[in-house]
């Protein structure tokens, strides 16, 4: 392909994570086209900067994404590069996703101060999250956790467990690995037991909709498995109209030519949980995506999802 005849601008959050994402993205770009020159932007969003306030709480979609979609709208930017799991299921208009990257490790993970997984920590034991959708599925198998509201990025988040002295930190693995801190993780939490958020552990590339040099460009990085199991969770995640803001989680897979999707809603206590999954055609993987979601909606999870908002309004 012929070197576009000016830099390509690449642009992105400046959190570790943000960049360590970025630089990947850029790596591959540049091995994939030797000639063509890029930047890279660093854009603070406003997530970034409200950093004491729980998500649910903030409650705007877009939180760590609207700024880089404004900049690259108005042209200071060609593409963004987003954690799938931040990127609202719904974009403006004008934007659309020009490549879902291969998918990391897609659980959460736990790290603790004993060194023990969820099983080992004391009764009662202080543990670090700010996700609904980690406490209502971790109440679940230990009602007697305290679960505490924790943000910032990953680095605040490790110092914030040292100050508070919680006793455990509750992160993805996909984060943790990234920043090279895979020896600090002491347990897996397996997905039987915690659904990751939609999308979690893989990197996306919006683009310009209709800008067909830079959707060539970035066409080469999309991994065609991670993305349909992720266009499946979004689906379903667009189906509930659910943001951060209501515990969900999603899963998908492929399995002997199938696409497996797996779905929770969770009550913001935990006690109240749908889970379900469905099978379907990986030439579709929305229609399972949205089919799953009408499952648990009759399964309850519209009376969920409704309490969850009211809950939220009056906090
Ligand atoms: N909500 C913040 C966020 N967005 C993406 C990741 C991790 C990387 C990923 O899931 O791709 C994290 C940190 C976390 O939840 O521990």
């Amino acid at each position: 392909m012929s070197a576009l005849q000016r830099p390509v601008v690449i642009g992105t959050r400046d959190s570790a994570l943000a960049l360590w994402q970025t630089h990947w993205v850029l790596e591959r770009l540049k091995e994939l086209y030797p000639e063509q020159a890029f930047e890279v932007k660093h854009i603070k969003t406003k997530g970034d900067k409200i950093l004491d306030v729980a998500l649910a709480k903030i409650g705007d979609k877009g939180l760590f994404t609207k700024e880089l979609e404004v900049a690259m709208l108005n042209g200071e930017i060609d593409m963004a590069v987003h954690s799938m799991k931040d990127l609202p299921t719904l974009l403006p208009e004008g934007c659309a996703i020009g490549a879902i990257c291969v998918r990391e490790d897609c659980r959460d993970i736990l790290i603790s101060r004993n060194g023990g997984g969820l099983e080992e920590l004391p009764r009662g034991a202080k543990v670090g999250t700010a996700s609904l959708r980690r406490k209502a599925q971790i109440w679940k198998v230990r009602p007697d956790l305290e679960l505490v509201d924790i943000r910032g990025n990953l680095q605040t988040r490790m110092r914030k467990m040292e100050e508070q002295n919680l006793d455990g930190l509750i992160l993805a693995a996909a984060g943790v690995k990234r920043l090279g801190w895979a020896e600090k993780i002491t347990e897996y939490i397996p997905v039987d037991m915690c659904l990751p958020a939609v999308g979690q552990g893989s990197v996306g590339i919006e683009i310009r909709e209709g800008d067909e040099a830079i959707g060539r460009l970035v066409a080469a990085l999309n991994h065609a498995e991670s993305a349909l199991c992720v266009r499946a969770e979004r689906a379903l995640l667009r189906t509930l109209e659910g943001g951060c803001q209501v515990p969900i989680g999603s899963l998908g897979r492929l399995s002997g030519g199938k696409l497996i999707v797996d779905g929770v809603v969770a009550s913001l206590d935990g006690r109240t949980i749908c889970r379900d999954r469905v099978e379907g055609d990986p030439a579709d993987p929305e229609e399972a995506g949205v089919r799953l979601a009408k499952k648990l909606l009759q399964q309850g999870a519209r009376e969920i999802l409704i309490q969850v908002r009211q809950e939220t309004d009056l906090r």
